[in-house]
């Protein structure tokens, strides 16, 4: 009678390595790739510019101006009132309003940005700084005294 063919015995590794993949959180979904006619974030670096330029206009008719000369505050309170009325389009679920409104909140931000000496740079750098590291890892390794400073926030 023909003898079974004997199965490999599973060698160590193979099982170490299927007993990591267990342990090892699920891989992140690949990034979708922006389609290469879209118009990108370097209108933000040409903004910043236009912002920066226009520090020295005549506020009657610059409106960026017109939000500078009335100082860092001022400017700050715009950005959190864009910011609400952005809100407020998301949870209405109102697609167009919230693309305005996203505008609105990005344009206040740059202009804060040059209120407060801010370099568009220095905060692509990092963004960049934190890419490839989920959110919940770098959470989760902030040290201890961090994280129980934080535990007054409302879970
Ligand atoms: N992206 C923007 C942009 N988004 C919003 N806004 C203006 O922000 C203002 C928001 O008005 P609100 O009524 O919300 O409030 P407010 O007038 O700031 O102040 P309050 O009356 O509420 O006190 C409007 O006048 C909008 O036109 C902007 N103004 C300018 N830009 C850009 O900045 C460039 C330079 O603009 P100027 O500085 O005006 O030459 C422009 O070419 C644009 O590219």
């Amino acid at each position: 009678m023909a003898k079974k063919p004997v199965k490999p015995k599973a060698t160590k590794t193979k099982t170490k390595a299927a007993a990591s993949r267990k342990s090892r959180p699920a891989a992140l979904p690949p990034v979708p790739h922006l389609r290469p006619d879209a118009p990108d974030a370097r209108v933000l670096d040409r903004l910043w510019s236009t912002i920066i330029a226009r520090k020295s206009a005549d506020p009657l008719i610059s409106h960026s101006a017109r939000l500078l000369s009335r100082g860092t505050n001022k400017v700050a309170q715009k950005f959190g009132e864009e910011a609400i009325e952005c809100l407020i389009e998301a949870v209405a679920g109102n697609r167009d309003a919230l693309i305005a409104e996203s505008a609105d909140v990005l344009y206040h931000l740059l202009v804060m940005w040059v209120s407060t000496g801010l370099r568009p740079e220095d905060v692509w750098a990092e963004l960049k700084r934190r890419e490839g590291i989920s959110g919940i890892a770098e959470k989760s390794a902030r040290p201890v005294m961090l994280a129980i400073a934080e535990t007054r926030k409302i879970p």
